[in-house]
């Protein structure tokens, strides 16, 4: 049965006197993936940054798991929403396993407990614990901190994952090896609400099981992938596929 965990209604986000979302409605169903995918400076991030209360909407209503995120504690809520980001942001002087025991030592486990779940995670993430747990971030390449910053928003086992584009920074091979990880992990894990953000259409068809496509603060189209391709509902949609036809033709050429 679907459950809606993360409602958008009519909501709206202004910086000073520039409207960067006019009107935003959008549900998402426990246990889905979804992708938000579109061009530099669209509102996806700050869309994901309302999702955990980062910033407030000036207008409209948010509502995670059926409650108004303004009568949530936000502290407590972003336990719950793991968070992933490009510059991951691993602390230098702590090794692996202490950066992702961040939020289970502060909400103060027992450190058997936080030592399991260390090693659970890093062999989630296909590390092995014995070569990487007490190495430090500067000895690991950046595919590999990048599954450490997923173990580490992992830890505390939240119902939602937030992801900016995690994978910006990475070459082509090591990302499409950690879309095929994170595909995994959502899979493995059950029920959780995975958002993904990212502006590669490539990335945003295979790890969606719906794509919001995002323009000018806009959403064009949220459907599942295949749809997208076979029905893209609006000229912006129709252009991004395009760009991917584009990128065909280049190699097409080289190929001559
Ligand atoms: N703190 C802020 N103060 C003022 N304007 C902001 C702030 N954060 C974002 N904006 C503006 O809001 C708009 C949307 O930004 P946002 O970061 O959400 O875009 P994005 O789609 O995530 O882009 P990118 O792919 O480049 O990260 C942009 O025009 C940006 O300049």
């Amino acid at each position: 049965m679907t459950k809606p965990v993360i409602q958008f209604k009519n909501v709206q986000k202004k910086f000073g006197k520039n409207i960067v979302i006019p009107d935003l409605s959008f549900t998402v169903n426990q246990g889905e993936f979804i992708t938000i995918l579109g061009s530099s400076g669209c509102g996806k991030t700050t869309t994901l940054k309302m999702v955990n209360g980062l910033w407030q909407p000036d207008a409209g209503e948010i509502l995670i798991a059926s409650q108004k995120i303004s009568d949530l504690d936000l502290v407590k809520l972003r336990r719950h929403m793991g968070y992933v980001v490009q510059q991951i942001g691993l602390f230098p002087h702590m090794t692996i396993a202490e950066n992702i025991a961040v939020v289970p030592k502060m909400l103060q486990w027992d450190q058997k407990q936080i030592d399991a779940r260390v090693g659970e995670l890093l062999n989630l993430v296909q590390l092995d614990p014995k070569q990487y747990a007490q190495r430090y971030p500067s000895q690991l390449s950046g595919g590999q901190q990048q599954r450490v910053g997923v173990a580490r928003a992992l830890a505390v086992n939240p119902a939602y994952v937030l992801f900016d584009e995690p994978f910006g920074a990475l070459d082509a091979l090591t990302r499409i090896e950690l879309q095929k990880e994170i595909k995994r992990i959502h899979a493995s894990l059950g029920n959780k609400t995975f958002m993904f953000v990212t502006h590669d259409i490539n990335e945003a068809l295979f790890l969606g099981q719906r794509v919001m496509v995002m323009h000018k603060g806009r959403i064009e189209q949220f459907a599942e992938p295949a749809e997208i391709v076979a029905h893209p509902a609006t000229p912006f949609v129709k252009e991004l596929l395009g760009t991917v036809q584009q990128n065909q033709k280049l190699w097409g050429h080289y190929n001559d």
